[in-house]
């Protein structure tokens, strides 16, 4: 069996706020997300996100249903994201090659029963959400997101936001990948929370020592979680999702939810964290 999955809870804002750094973890981050040769989800009941990866050696990886879709394949009825963080790669989909370049994402529609992921090296980030209707496969490149510039040097927050799925017609994911300049290691901040909408952050390109502090939290009552390279965290409706590294790093995001409205959000007053 090449494919592996796990469930996470939807956690209130009471309960996490009791927990120590050991149920914090094991809630909300997701510490083996890539597994040579094998597909891993965690299947949340966080607007039914799935978050996995997915790491071909050799042969393609099937995407093969797991019990919680209770569907026969997994994508009867949801959408699905990939993103290439490796070396370049193939995904088929009912037949059709993809190519898949570092740094890409392949958007794949509701109904598509036949997907195997291929290329030596390659690393795909996998996202999906239920879906309500088919929309097209397509390709999502850097060169084609709308890039939104943030932050300053002065405030070590300098960043430019790509969203690769501006354009794209989905029922629920909205996706995008944030670079820092050299320097800046604050994301998010000033922080905001959107209730509407789930989120899910993988962090990447840390040096082996390195490491993100992920502020998680009610803007009153945060938490922190020392997230390693290629580690993913849940952030639940209700928290602020933020963090700083002790070195570079990159990170994607992505959402399920309500809306699709990445302008959605509520800030968090700088004044008001505590
Ligand atoms: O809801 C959107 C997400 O939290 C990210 O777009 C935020 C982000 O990349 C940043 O500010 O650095
Ligand atoms: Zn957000």
């Amino acid at each position: 069996m090449s494919t592996d999955f796990d469930i996470r809870f939807a956690i209130d804002p009471i309960a996490a706020s009791a927990m120590g750094t050991d149920d914090l973890r094991e809630n909300f981050l997701i510490e083996d997300v890539f597994v040579d040769g094998q597909v891993c989800w965690t299947y949340t009941h966080y607007d039914r996100m799935a978050v996995g990866g997915a790491v071909p050696t050799g042969a393609a990886l099937a995407l093969e249903t797991i019990k919680p879709t209770g569907t026969a394949n997994f994508l009867d009825r949801r959408e699905l994201i990939a993103v290439n963080i490796g070396a370049p790669g193939t995904i088929s989909v009912d037949g059709a090659d993809h190519a898949v370049g570092s740094r890409d994402m392949l958007y794949i529609g509701m109904g598509a029963k036949d997907v195997h992921f291929a290329g030596e090296g390659a690393k795909y980030y996998l996202l999906s959400a239920p879906a309500h209707a088919s929309h097209p496969t397509v390709l999502l490149q850097q060169s084609g997101a709308k890039r939104l510039d943030m932050g300053s040097a002065e405030t070590a927050n300098e960043r430019s936001i790509y969203q690769y799925t501006n354009s794209l017609k989905s029922c629920q994911l909205v996706v995008g990948l944030t670079q820092f300049a050299p320097g800046s290691v604050w994301n998010t901040m000033p922080t905001h929370v959107h209730d509407r909408r789930m989120e899910a952050y993988l962090y990447f390109d840390l040096k082996p020592d390195a490491f993100v502090m992920h502020l998680m939290g009610e803007p009153t009552e945060t938490r922190h979680l020392i997230v390693r390279n290629e580690q993913a965290i849940l952030s639940p409706p209700w928290s602020i999702h933020a963090g700083a590294g002790t070195g570079a790093y990159t990170f994607i995001w992505a959402m399920a939810g309500d809306n699709i409205d990445y302008t959605d959000a509520e800030k968090v007053p700088m004044e008001e964290l505590r």
